[in-house]
């Protein structure tokens, strides 16, 4: 699998997710500055990482979805070609419209930062495949703005198409509103696109890939990848 992680002025997982790729894939992805206007060439997977790019003004991620990348990550997408947004990631897809939704002020006014617990709602994707139907996940969460909000229309068509990937729950998997860290509508961590290839989400897999960081539930997304990517 070869990955290209875009780095924009502010971004600050990258290395944290290129670490997490290299680990699954025993492959090492490029890095992509945001002003470049290509990929390199045979990239299977985009990655948008999280952090604070061009320092969340105007919104979260509303400035680096017009940088000039971009271009070429839609058109990767258009293509069939994978794409994650994680986090700030996920913020610039959805200001994109790569993914339908917004990203709002978490409903605390407040920026959190903990582990959460998910329900894997889907296993059919290249991001997922991976995991059991309906596994409950543990992964840290840690933004000011993740709470997802959709117009009914869109809602009933991610519900009808299988394409919430995640849900915030309970540790006993319960989809209770006091799961969410955020106030995300019906809970929602993280969504697939119409194509299924391209994956928004709040929460941090790339932080929870091995036992000495307090876990590896995050470790089998990019697992998914590796594999479906090969
Ligand atoms: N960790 C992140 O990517 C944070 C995203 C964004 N800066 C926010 O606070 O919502």
């Amino acid at each position: 699998m070869k990955a290209a992680v875009v780095v924009f002025p502010g971004s600050n997982r990258e290395r944290d997710v290129a670490l997490a790729l290299k680990r699954a894939s025993y492959t090492t992805p490029a890095y992509v500055w945001h002003g470049d206007t290509e990929l390199p060439a045979g990239t299977d997977l985009v990655v948008l990482p999280g952090g604070f790019s061009y320092g969340d003004y105007l919104r979260c991620g509303a400035m680096a979805s017009l940088s000039p990348i971009m271009r070429a990550v839609k058109d990767h997408a258009a293509r069939g070609g994978h794409v994650i947004g994680i986090c700030n990631g996920f913020q610039i897809l959805a200001e994109t419209g790569l993914v339908p939704g917004v990203l709002m002020r978490n409903a605390s006014l407040r920026f959190v930062c903990r582990d959460v617990h998910l329900k894997v709602e889907t296993t059919d994707s290249a991001f997922t495949g991976s995991y059991l139907p309906g596994q409950v996940i543990r992964v840290p969460v840690a933004h000011a703005e993740g709470n997802y909000f959709a117009d009914d229309e869109t809602l009933k068509r991610l519900e009808g198409e299988g394409r919430v990937a995640f849900r915030y729950c309970t540790e006993a998997g319960e989809i209770a509103p006091e799961a969410s860290p955020n106030g995300a509508i019906r809970n929602i961590a993280g969504v697939l696109n119409e194509k299924r290839n391209v994956l928004g989400m709040m929460p941090h897999p790339e932080n929870m890939t091995e036992t000495v960081v307090g876990g590896t539930d995050g470790a089998l997304l990019f697992d998914s990848l590796a594999k479906a990517l090969a």
